[in-house]
Protein backbone atom coordinates (compact mmCIF):
# COMPACT_ATOMS: atom_id res chain seq x y z
CA UNK A 1 0.00 0.00 0.00
CA UNK A 2 1.22 3.67 -1.02
CA UNK A 3 0.06 6.57 0.52
CA UNK A 4 0.25 10.29 -1.24
CA UNK A 5 -0.30 13.03 0.65
CA UNK A 6 -1.48 15.88 -2.57
CA UNK A 7 -1.22 19.73 -1.66
CA UNK A 8 -1.52 22.39 -2.57
CA UNK A 9 1.77 25.12 -2.23
CA UNK A 10 4.66 24.48 -1.17
CA UNK A 11 6.66 24.35 1.83
CA UNK A 12 9.69 26.53 2.57
CA UNK A 13 12.10 24.63 4.87
CA UNK A 14 11.35 24.77 8.48
CA UNK A 15 9.45 23.35 11.43
CA UNK A 16 6.45 22.42 9.94
CA UNK A 17 8.56 20.78 6.45
CA UNK A 18 10.76 19.04 9.48
CA UNK A 19 8.15 17.61 10.95
CA UNK A 20 6.17 16.19 8.23
CA UNK A 21 9.65 14.38 6.66
CA UNK A 22 10.06 13.06 10.30
CA UNK A 23 6.62 11.79 10.72
CA UNK A 24 6.35 10.23 7.14
CA UNK A 25 9.97 8.34 7.51
CA UNK A 26 8.55 7.16 11.12
CA UNK A 27 5.68 6.29 9.48
CA UNK A 28 7.64 4.51 6.85
CA UNK A 29 9.73 2.49 9.18
CA UNK A 30 7.05 1.18 11.84
CA UNK A 31 4.54 1.03 9.21
CA UNK A 32 6.59 -2.25 6.94
CA UNK A 33 6.18 -4.61 8.87
CA UNK A 34 2.44 -4.14 8.94
CA UNK A 35 1.59 -3.90 5.24
CA UNK A 36 1.38 0.23 5.26
CA UNK A 37 4.51 1.04 2.95
CA UNK A 38 5.48 4.71 2.58
CA UNK A 39 3.72 7.61 2.16
CA UNK A 40 5.28 10.70 0.22
CA UNK A 41 3.96 14.23 0.01
CA UNK A 42 3.58 16.17 -3.26
CA UNK A 43 3.67 19.87 -3.65
CA UNK A 44 1.67 21.18 -6.45
CA UNK A 45 1.78 24.93 -7.14
CA UNK A 46 -0.36 27.16 -8.90
CA UNK A 47 2.45 29.82 -9.52
CA UNK A 48 -0.02 32.47 -11.29
CA UNK A 49 -2.38 32.19 -8.41
CA UNK A 50 -5.48 31.49 -10.59
CA UNK A 51 -7.46 29.72 -8.13
CA UNK A 52 -9.84 26.96 -7.39
CA UNK A 53 -10.19 25.03 -10.89
CA UNK A 54 -6.42 25.29 -11.54
CA UNK A 55 -5.10 23.67 -8.26
CA UNK A 56 -7.72 20.99 -8.93
CA UNK A 57 -6.35 20.09 -12.24
CA UNK A 58 -3.10 19.57 -10.61
CA UNK A 59 -3.78 17.99 -8.11
CA UNK A 60 -6.23 15.80 -10.23
CA UNK A 61 -2.60 15.28 -12.15
CA UNK A 62 -0.81 14.10 -9.05
CA UNK A 63 -3.01 11.78 -7.75
CA UNK A 64 -1.94 8.07 -8.43
CA UNK A 65 -4.48 5.96 -10.49
CA UNK A 66 -6.54 4.10 -8.97
CA UNK A 67 -6.23 5.32 -5.13
CA UNK A 68 -8.95 6.06 -2.95
CA UNK A 69 -9.18 9.45 -3.09
CA UNK A 70 -9.48 11.08 0.47
CA UNK A 71 -10.28 14.72 0.73
CA UNK A 72 -9.47 16.70 3.84
CA UNK A 73 -11.77 19.01 4.55
CA UNK A 74 -13.72 20.92 7.77
CA UNK A 75 -17.24 19.88 6.31
CA UNK A 76 -15.90 15.68 6.01
CA UNK A 77 -16.06 13.46 8.64
CA UNK A 78 -15.05 13.98 12.27
CA UNK A 79 -12.71 10.38 13.39
CA UNK A 80 -10.89 9.40 16.58
CA UNK A 81 -7.94 7.91 15.48
CA UNK A 82 -8.71 4.60 16.80
CA UNK A 83 -11.08 5.33 14.05
CA UNK A 84 -9.05 7.07 11.32
CA UNK A 85 -6.56 3.67 12.06
CA UNK A 86 -9.55 1.37 11.66
CA UNK A 87 -9.90 3.23 7.85
CA UNK A 88 -6.18 2.81 6.77
CA UNK A 89 -6.39 -0.23 8.10
CA UNK A 90 -9.32 -1.52 5.86
CA UNK A 91 -7.85 0.03 2.76
CA UNK A 92 -4.60 -1.55 3.37
CA UNK A 93 -6.66 -4.81 3.67
CA UNK A 94 -8.17 -4.17 0.49
CA UNK A 95 -5.21 -3.45 -1.61
CA UNK A 96 -5.47 0.45 -2.24
CA UNK A 97 -3.50 3.07 -2.36
CA UNK A 98 -4.68 6.10 -0.46
CA UNK A 99 -4.34 9.48 -1.77
CA UNK A 100 -5.40 12.11 1.27
CA UNK A 101 -5.59 15.65 -0.92
CA UNK A 102 -5.65 19.71 0.56
CA UNK A 103 -6.42 22.43 -0.94
CA UNK A 104 -5.15 25.61 -1.02
CA UNK A 105 -6.27 29.55 0.57
CA UNK A 106 -9.77 28.36 -1.38
CA UNK A 107 -10.09 24.87 -0.34
CA UNK A 108 -10.55 22.08 -2.64
CA UNK A 109 -12.60 22.71 -5.87
CA UNK A 110 -16.45 20.90 -5.77
CA UNK A 111 -15.90 19.01 -8.56
CA UNK A 112 -12.57 17.56 -7.28
CA UNK A 113 -14.59 17.23 -3.82
CA UNK A 114 -17.41 15.35 -5.51
CA UNK A 115 -15.08 12.73 -6.73
CA UNK A 116 -13.69 11.96 -2.81
CA UNK A 117 -14.23 8.06 -1.90
CA UNK A 118 -14.08 9.59 1.48
CA UNK A 119 -13.64 12.91 3.34
CA UNK A 120 -11.96 13.76 7.08
CA UNK A 121 -12.34 16.91 9.31
CA UNK A 122 -10.27 17.90 12.13
CA UNK A 123 -12.95 19.76 13.03
CA UNK A 124 -15.14 22.68 12.05
CA UNK A 125 -12.63 24.92 12.36
CA UNK A 126 -10.24 25.75 9.28
CA UNK A 127 -6.57 25.51 9.86
CA UNK A 128 -3.74 26.81 8.08
CA UNK A 129 -3.15 24.32 4.77
CA UNK A 130 0.64 23.81 6.35
CA UNK A 131 -0.60 22.74 10.04
CA UNK A 132 -3.47 20.28 8.51
CA UNK A 133 -0.48 19.12 6.49
CA UNK A 134 1.59 18.62 9.68
CA UNK A 135 -1.63 17.25 11.44
CA UNK A 136 -2.26 14.66 8.88
CA UNK A 137 1.23 13.54 8.44
CA UNK A 138 1.08 12.84 12.42
CA UNK A 139 -2.49 11.37 12.33
CA UNK A 140 -0.51 8.67 9.62
CA UNK A 141 2.02 8.05 11.86
CA UNK A 142 -0.63 7.51 15.07
CA UNK A 143 -2.38 5.54 12.93
CA UNK A 144 0.62 3.33 12.00
CA UNK A 145 1.47 2.81 15.70
CA UNK A 146 -2.19 2.25 16.56
CA UNK A 147 -2.28 -0.72 14.16
CA UNK A 148 1.41 -2.06 15.59
CA UNK A 149 -0.38 -1.68 19.31
CA UNK A 150 2.37 0.35 20.79
CA UNK A 151 1.72 2.47 23.58
CA UNK A 152 2.21 5.59 21.41
CA UNK A 153 -1.68 6.50 21.31
CA UNK A 154 -2.93 6.76 24.74
CA UNK A 155 -6.28 8.11 25.42
C1 LIG B 1 -6.96 27.37 4.60
S1 LIG B 1 -7.82 25.89 4.33
C2 LIG B 1 -9.08 26.38 3.16
C3 LIG B 1 -10.42 26.43 3.80
C4 LIG B 1 -11.50 27.06 2.95
N1 LIG B 1 -12.50 27.63 3.81
C5 LIG B 1 -12.30 26.13 2.07
O1 LIG B 1 -13.02 26.67 1.27
O2 LIG B 1 -12.22 24.92 2.19
C6 LIG B 1 -6.68 24.95 3.32
C7 LIG B 1 -6.87 23.46 3.39
O3 LIG B 1 -6.50 22.98 4.68
C8 LIG B 1 -7.26 21.82 4.99
N2 LIG B 1 -8.03 22.10 6.21
C9 LIG B 1 -8.14 23.26 6.88
N3 LIG B 1 -8.93 23.13 7.94
C10 LIG B 1 -9.35 21.84 7.97
C11 LIG B 1 -10.20 21.07 8.84
N4 LIG B 1 -10.78 21.59 9.89
N5 LIG B 1 -10.37 19.77 8.54
C12 LIG B 1 -9.79 19.20 7.47
N6 LIG B 1 -8.98 19.87 6.61
C13 LIG B 1 -8.77 21.18 6.85
C14 LIG B 1 -8.20 21.56 3.80
O4 LIG B 1 -7.63 20.62 2.92
C15 LIG B 1 -8.27 22.94 3.16
O5 LIG B 1 -8.60 22.87 1.79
Amino acid sequence: MKITICAVGRLRKGPEHELIADYLARFEKAGRGLGLGAAQLIEVEDKKGLGQEVEAQLLSRAIPDGAVLVTLDERGSLLSSPEFAQKLGTWRDSARDVCFVLGGADGIAPELRAKADFSISFGKMVWPHMLARVMLSEQIYRAGQILAGTPYHRV
